[in-house]
């Protein structure tokens, strides 16, 4: 969606290395925000991102002659709305007419409870955007976690081709490597004393994790995640920092089913692999961040 930071342009990188031919696309979809969220406000900063794009080479490590050849960005893709939806588009998915891509039984859960028309809209342009591109290779973030097996399954099921569901990959989260916090466009929107807490919600789920890993069942978990989440909330005030912390959620989910585990289950084995995720308020600003529990090897992709 543009505003681009360098979790993005590891995305870009990975497929320039992967590839011959790498087309970025950007594009703020109306379709997947609600009425009340941040549409009109999404930073949008295209003579800047085509700049970044310009700058990125990458000289893919190749024994033959073409190891002298550098690649950058072929295209980027930059739609109009009308251009994405033909036939025009509303937010309010009730006044929506025409062809719409649901997920169904994978977008009520984590994200999905907050922003429950949130993965018709990205299943909806994602797929426009495959039928527009037909690349062999796509390229997601792992910050977007829910959103990215999302679209796994829906090349499973509508059996794509371009891309099939195991040329759709999964690229690891990038932090600030100062204090871990995922990079995300809507940081922007932070204020300096609401950066400071940022992290927060990294710190939550790190602390779930450890205790995951040390035998706590999830119970335990969520709640080491809260308590750090509450403790921060009240270092801010006593620090006067003019910022509200507000925990959406923070939830354990089977990765297979996005069902959300039960309160006394604990990690069995390495091969196990839970979504551990969450949601927080940084005043009005909402950040998200997740870490999988669990071997990955067959799951990212
Ligand atoms: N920190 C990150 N690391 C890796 N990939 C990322 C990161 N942030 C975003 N992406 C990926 O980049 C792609 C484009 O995402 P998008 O333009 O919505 O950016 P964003 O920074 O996640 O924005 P937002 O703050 O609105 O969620 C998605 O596949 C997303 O998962
Ligand atoms: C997948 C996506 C491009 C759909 O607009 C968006 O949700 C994003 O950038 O994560
Ligand atoms: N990367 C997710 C896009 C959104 O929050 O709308």
């Amino acid at each position: 969606m543009g505003a681009l930071h360098e979790g993005h342009l590891s995305l870009v990188r990975k497929s320039l290395s992967e590839n011959d031919l790498t087309v970025v696309s950007i594009f703020v979809n109306p379709a997947q925000f609600a009425p009340h969220e941040d549409l009109s406000s999404y930073p949008r900063t295209l003579p800047v991102d085509l700049k970044l794009l310009e700058a990125e080479q990458v000289h893919p490590a190749t024994d033959g002659p073409a190891s002298c050849e550098i690649r950058t960005p072929a295209a980027v893709f930059v739609p109009s709305v009308k251009e994405m939806y033909p036939s025009g588009i509303v937010q309010n998915v009730t006044d929506q007419k025409g062809a719409f891509i649901e997920v169904k039984g994978y977008s009520h859960q984590m994200e999905g409870q907050t922003r429950p028309t949130f993965f018709r809209g990205v299943a909806t342009v994602v797929t426009k955007l495959f039928n527009i591109i037909q690349p062999t290779n796509a390229y997601f973030g792992q910050k977007d976690v829910q959103q990215a097996f999302i679209l796994k399954r829906l090349a499973t099921d509508l059996l794509l081709s371009h891309p099939t569901p195991e040329h759709l990959h999964i690229v690891p989260t990038a932090r600030d490597p100062t204090d871990g916090l995922a990079l995300s466009s809507r940081n922007t929107y932070l204020t300096p004393d609401g950066r400071k807490v940022a992290p927060t919600l990294r710190q939550a789920l790190l602390a779930a994790e450890e205790a995951w890993k040390a035998g706590s069942t999830k119970e335990e978990c969520i709640a080491k995640a809260k308590a750090i989440v509450e403790s921060n909330k009240q270092k801010a005030t006593s620090e006067e920092l003019a910022v509200e912390l507000k925990l959406d959620y923070v939830e354990m989910n089977d990765v297979k089913t996005f069902d959300v585990l039960e309160p006394q289950a604990r990690r069995q084995a390495e091969e196990q692999v839970v979504i551990l995720s969450g949601a927080l308020y940084v005043d009005k600003t909402r950040l998200i961040d997740n870490i999988l529990l669990g071997d990955t090897t067959n799951i990212l992709g």
